[in-house]
């Protein structure tokens, strides 16, 4: 099977550069339309076929409450994504991770409040795994792709670190923020949840590949984050992304060894007969037996 990256741009990043025969997809999806048109290009060293699409759609319309993360996952998924990586920009929570830093994210703590956060809804009910939420294979390689991406600069590639995601839009207070360190955080964002969460409901090996952009605002001696501050690093590291991203294209890990792979194999808990028809037909796209 050829395999086939989604991408799921977040702050600064609205697009894929440098690919070959690139068309824009529009989607519709059982949840509604996804945050843009999807753009679908092809490596020009692997071949491999790219899907993007900006989370908070271009032009940055969308807040991290309003995005559509369902359908965002359901149209990459449509498309034929087999691996799913999101980018976002994050702050540190760590003194050794500057702004300019990029950390392959492997776990996190959700503090969302006002999001749709499952495909299992509507009288069908499922539970997936979710004790390790990303695919190593894919982290693995993406985290190669990254380091390459960065090699012959002073910045630096992070394996693994914990995510906290709130709900946002406002950043945190101070209190919020030294409460997120004495938790051990890595970093803290606002959208990893629930595209992550769905990626597995999706089957979808996931990993996630964050920038880092401030301290936040705990740091004792650096200016408490604002959006002009995270523009400015954004600018200057969006570069090292794209290119570990078509790095990664080259290596993508056969996404039948992922825990996403046969992630819904005995997840769904309700008599398949008591399924409402309506349900039946807005998971077809995931679960086509369930109409069976
Ligand atoms: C511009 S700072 C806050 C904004 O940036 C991050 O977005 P994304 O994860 O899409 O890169 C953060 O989660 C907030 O949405
Ligand atoms: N400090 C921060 N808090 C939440 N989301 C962010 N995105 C970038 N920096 C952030």
């Amino acid at each position: 099977m050829s395999h086939v990256l989604g991408v799921i741009g977040g702050s600064g990043v609205y697009a894929l550069e440098d690919l070959d025969d690139v068309e824009e997809v529009e989607v519709e999806t059982p949840y509604g339309a996804p945050s843009d048109l999807v753009l679908r290009g092809r490596d020009r060293d692997s071949g491999t076929t790219l899907l993007f699409l900006p989370r908070h759609g271009r032009g940055h319309r969308l807040s991290p409450t309003e995005i559509n993360y369902r359908a965002n996952v359901c149209a990459l998924k449509k498309l034929g994504a087999t691996h799913l990586v999101s980018v976002s920009a994050v702050g540190s929570m760590r003194e050794e991770i500057p702004p300019g830093d990029l950390v392959v994210v492997d776990q996190f703590i959700d503090l969302t409040k006002r999001r749709a956060s499952t495909f299992f809804d509507g009288g069908v009910v499922g539970h997936v795994a979710f004790a390790d939420p990303v695919c190593p294979h894919l982290s693995s390689a993406l985290a190669g792709a990254a380091a390459q991406a960065l090699e012959g600069t002073q910045k630096k590639l992070h394996a693994g670190g914990t995510y906290v995601c709130i709900e946002g839009p406002q950043f945190s207070t101070r209190a919020e923020s030294l409460l997120y360190r004495s938790w051990g955080v890595h970093v803290i964002g606002m959208t990893a949840m629930p595209e992550a969460k769905l990626a597995r409901e999706a089957e979808l090996p996931y990993a996630l590949l964050a920038m880092s952009t401030d301290y936040d605002c705990w740091h004792s001696t650096e200016e408490a984050v604002t959006v002009e501050a995270v523009i400015a690093v954004l600018r200057e590291n969006v570069v090292y992304a794209r290119r570990a991203l078509r790095a990664l294209s080259r290596v993508l890990p056969d996404p039948e060894a992922s825990p996403a792979h046969g992630a819904l194999a005995s997840a769904v808990m309700t008599r398949r007969d008591l399924v409402p028809e309506q349900a039946r037909a807005r998971l077809s796209w995931l679960l086509p037996d369930l109409s069976c």
